[in-house]
C-alpha cells in the first residue's frame, strides 16, 4: 500500500533526526518540507512567533487545536517549565498516529497529551473528562471555519481565565476572514496581528494574538 506524505515525513525523521532532542525532529521535518514535498507545519518563520508567545505566556496548561504531525506540539512541548503540559487535539486518526509517534521520537510524550477526536466534542470535555480548570494558551490551527464557533465554545465552557492567549496560524493564507471580524470587533479579547510567510513558501500570511480580557 502506498504510503502517505505524513508517513514519509515521520519515516525521514525517524531516519534523520535525533531521538530524544525535539530541536533535531523540527529541524528534520523542515528539512523535508521545504525540500521534497511541502506540508501544513507551522514552520520555522512562524514558528518564532509561536516560540516567543509560548515563552511570554509560559503556560501549565495549554491547548492546541489541530496536530496534524506534532510539529507545533513538540515546537510548543520543549518550552513548558516543569509539571507544564500541552493537551492536542487530532480528528484524523491517521494524522494522530503519525503525531503519536513524531511526539514519541522527540522525547515530549510526558509533556503532551494527544486528543482524538473533533475538538466541539473535545472542547467541552476538557474539566470534567481531563481534569482542565483554565486554559493559559490555545493554539488554533485546524480548521479555519472552526477557529470561531470553537473559540465561543472555550468561553461557553468556561475555559479561559482574564490573560488568557489564544495564538491563531494563518489568518491570511488560506485565511480566516469570519474569526478576524469576531475576535477584532470582540470588547472581551485584545488582539494583535503578526505579519509572517506561509510555512516553506513566499506567499505572504499571519498569525493573530488574542488575550482574553475576562
Ligand atoms: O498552515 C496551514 C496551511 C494550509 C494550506 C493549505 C493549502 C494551501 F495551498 C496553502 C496552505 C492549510 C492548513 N489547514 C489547517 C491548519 N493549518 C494550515
Ligand atoms: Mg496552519
Amino acid at each position: 500500500m502506498n504510503q502517505t506524505k505524513e508517513q514519509r515525513i515521520l519515516n525521514f525523521v525517524l531516519q534523520n533526526a535525533v531521538r530524544g532532542d525535539p530541536c533535531s525532529v523540527l529541524d528534520t521535518i523542515d528539512k523535508y518540507c521545504s525540500q521534497k514535498e511541502w506540508a501544513m507545519n507551522v514552520g520555522d518563520e512562524k514558528g518564532l512567533i509561536l516560540d516567543k508567545t509560548v515563552e511570554e505566556v509560559n503556560p501549565s496548561v495549554a491547548l492546541e487545536l489541530g496536530t496534524y504531525c506534532g510539529y507545533s506540539a513538540v515546537r510548543i512541548a520543549r518550552l513548558l517549565k516543569a509539571g507544564a503540559y500541552l493537551l492536542t487535539v487530532e480528528f484524523n486518526p491517521e494524522f494522530a498516529a503519525i503525531a503519536k509517534q513524531m511526539i514519541e521520537f522527540a522525547g515530549v510524550q510526558d509533556k503532551v497529551k494527544l486528543l482524538e477526536g473533533p475538538s466541539e466534542e473535545i472542547i467541552p470535555q476538557l474539566k470534567k473528562k481531563y481534569e482542565v480548570d483554565t486554559l493559559d494558551f490555545v493554539f488554533l490551527d485546524h480548521w479555519k471555519d472552526r477557529y470561531t464557533p470553537d473559540t465561543i465554545l472555550l468561553q461557553e465552557c468556561n475555559l479561559l481565565r482574564k490573560g488568557s492567549v489564544l495564538l491563531a496560524d494563518n489568518i491570511i493564507f488560506p485565511g480566516a476572514p469570519e474569526f478576524l471580524n469576531y475576535i477584532r470587533n470582540n470588547p472581551h479579547f485584545q488582539c494583535t496581528n503578526y505579519p509572517s510567510h506561509l510555512e516553506y513558501m513566499k506567499v505572504g500570511d499571519a498569525m493573530e494574538k488574542a488575550v482574553f480580557l475576562g
